[in-house]
C-alpha cells in the first residue's frame, strides 16, 4: 500500500521505508534457473533479469503480462534562454499527439504490450527560470511527486516511465552537474539538436542554474531547484513502484536524472531499476555509469517519451519468458550433464 503524499517529509520516509526484493522468490528463481534445458550461462544477462524481476515481484515463476508506460508533461521556464532547437509549444502539441496516438511512444508501448497512460502537468504555468532561483516552490514539488506517485498502477507488473518537456535536457544536465560535479560542459548535450553557438549557451545556462543553487542539498532539493514537473513526477512514480514492488525500466538522460535524485538520497533506491538503454545524449552513459546501471539497449536513441524503456519491456517480457516457461532437465528428459 502507498501512504498518502502529503509533505516532503512523507516522501522522504516513504523513500526511506522498508521495502525490498523478497528472498525466497530470489532464491527460489535461482533454483529453477539451474535447473533448464540449456547450458549454465547460456542466456547471459537474461538470467539475472529473471532472477532480479521474480525477486521483486515475490513470485519464483512469474509472468509480465500487465506493463505500463507512462508519459510526463511539463514546462520550463528556462526555455526562455534558448535553450531547445524547438519552442515550447510543442509540449502541448505533442501531448495532443500522445492522446491521439501518433507518437512514437504510442507505437512502442503498443508493441510491447503495455497500456499507456499520459499526465500533462500545469503546461499553462512553466517552472521558474533556474538561473533566477528556485524551479519549484516546495508545495509545487510535492504536487508533482505526487501526480507520478498516483499515476502508478498497483496492478501493473513493469513500469516505464517517459517525459515530454521542450528544454528539459537542460535541467537534466543541471541536476547531473550538481550531483555528480565537474564542469557543465560535461553532462550538456544537443537535445533536440541545438548548433555549436546553442550548445555554448545552453552550457553557460547549466553552469549559472549550478552555481546559483551548489548549495541547495541533497537530491530532493537539487530536484526542487533545478528540475521540472516532469522530472519530478517521474521520480514520484519510481518511487512508488519500489514500494509497490514494481520493477521499473528507465528510460534515457532525462528519466535517469530523476532517478539520480532518488539514489542521491538512499543508495538503493533504485535496486527495483534496469536501465532499459542508452541514449545517444552525450552525457547519458555517464550518469548510467554513477547509477552503476548496465544498460540493455544501445540502439543511437536520443528521443525521450519512454521509448527507450518500452523498447526494453520486449528483453524483461523475452528473460521472463524463458524463465517460467522452459521445461527443467528433469520434465524434459535431457541429460544434465
Ligand atoms: C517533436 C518532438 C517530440 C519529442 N519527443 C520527445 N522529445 C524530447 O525532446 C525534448 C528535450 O530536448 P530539448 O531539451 O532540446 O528541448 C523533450 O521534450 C524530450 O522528451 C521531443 C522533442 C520534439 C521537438
Ligand atoms: O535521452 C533522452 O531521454 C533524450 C535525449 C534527447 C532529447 N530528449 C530526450
Amino acid at each position: 500500500m502507498l501512504p498518502e503524499l502529503s509533505d516532503m517529509k512523507t516522501f522522504r520516509e516513504a523513500l526511506n521505508g522498508d521495502s525490498g526484493p523478497d528472498e525466497a522468490a530470489l532464491q527460489g528463481a535461482a533454483d529453477r534457473n539451474g535447473q533448464l534445458t540449456k547450458p549454465p550461462g547460456a542466456l547471459g544477462r537474461l538470467e539475472d533479469l529473471a532472477i532480479w524481476y521474480a525477486g521483486w515481484r515475490g513470485d519464483a515463476r512469474p509472468l509480465i503480462s500487465a506493463p505500463q508506460v507512462i508519459v510526463f508533461a511539463g514546462n520550463h521556464g528556462v526555455t526562455a534562454q534558448g535553450v531547445s532547437a524547438f519552442p515550447p509549444e510543442v509540449t502541448v502539441q505533442m501531448v495532443m499527439n500522445f492522446e491521439h496516438g501518433g507518437a512514437a511512444i504510442n507505437q512502442l508501448a503498443k508493441a510491447a504490450g503495455a497500456t499507456m497512460d499520459v499526465h500533462a502537468l500545469e503546461l499553462d504555468r512553466p517552472t521558474a527560470d533556474f538561473t533566477t532561483g528556485p524551479a519549484m516552490t516546495e508545495t509545487e514539488l510535492v504536487q508533482a511527486l505526487r501526480v507520478g506517485w498516483t499515476a502508478v498502477d498497483p496492478n501493473a507488473d513493469l513500469l516505464v516511465v517517459g517525459e515530454m518537456g521542450i528544454g528539459n535536457t537542460t535541467p537534466a544536465a543541471a541536476i547531473a552537474c550538481a550531483l555528480y560535479g565537474g564542469d557543465a560542459a560535461d553532462w550538456t548535450g544537443r537535445g533536440t539538436g541545438v548548433d555549436d553557438a546553442g550548445l555554448a549557451n545552453k552550457t553557460r545556462v547549466v553552469a549559472e542554474g549550478v552555481t546559483l543553487h551548489a548549495d541547495s542539498g541533497d537530491g530532493l532539493d537539487i530536484l526542487r531547484c533545478l528540475g521540472g514537473r516532469e522530472i519530478a513526477a517521474m521520480a514520484g512514480a519510481i518511487a512508488a513502484a519500489r514500494i509497490l514492488r514494481i520493477p521499473v525500466v528507465l528510460d534515457g538522460f532525462i528519466c535517469s536524472a530523476a532517478a539520480a535524485c532518488l539514489a542521491n538520497v538512499r543508495s538503493d533506491a533504485l535496486d527495483h531499476a534496469v536501465a532499459g538503454h542508452q541514449s545517444a545524449e552525450g552525457a547519458h552513459g555517464a550518469v548510467l555509469a554513477q547509477l552503476g546501471k548496465k544498460p540493455l539497449l544501445d540502439l543511437g536513441l536520443r528521443l525521450g517519451e519512454g521509448s527507450g524503456g518500452a523498447l526494453a519491456i520486449n528483453i524483461l517480457k523475452s528473460a521472463v519468458a524463458c524463465h517460467s516457461g522452459m521445461a527443467t532437465f528433469a520434465e524434459a528428459g535431457v541429460s544434465d550433464g
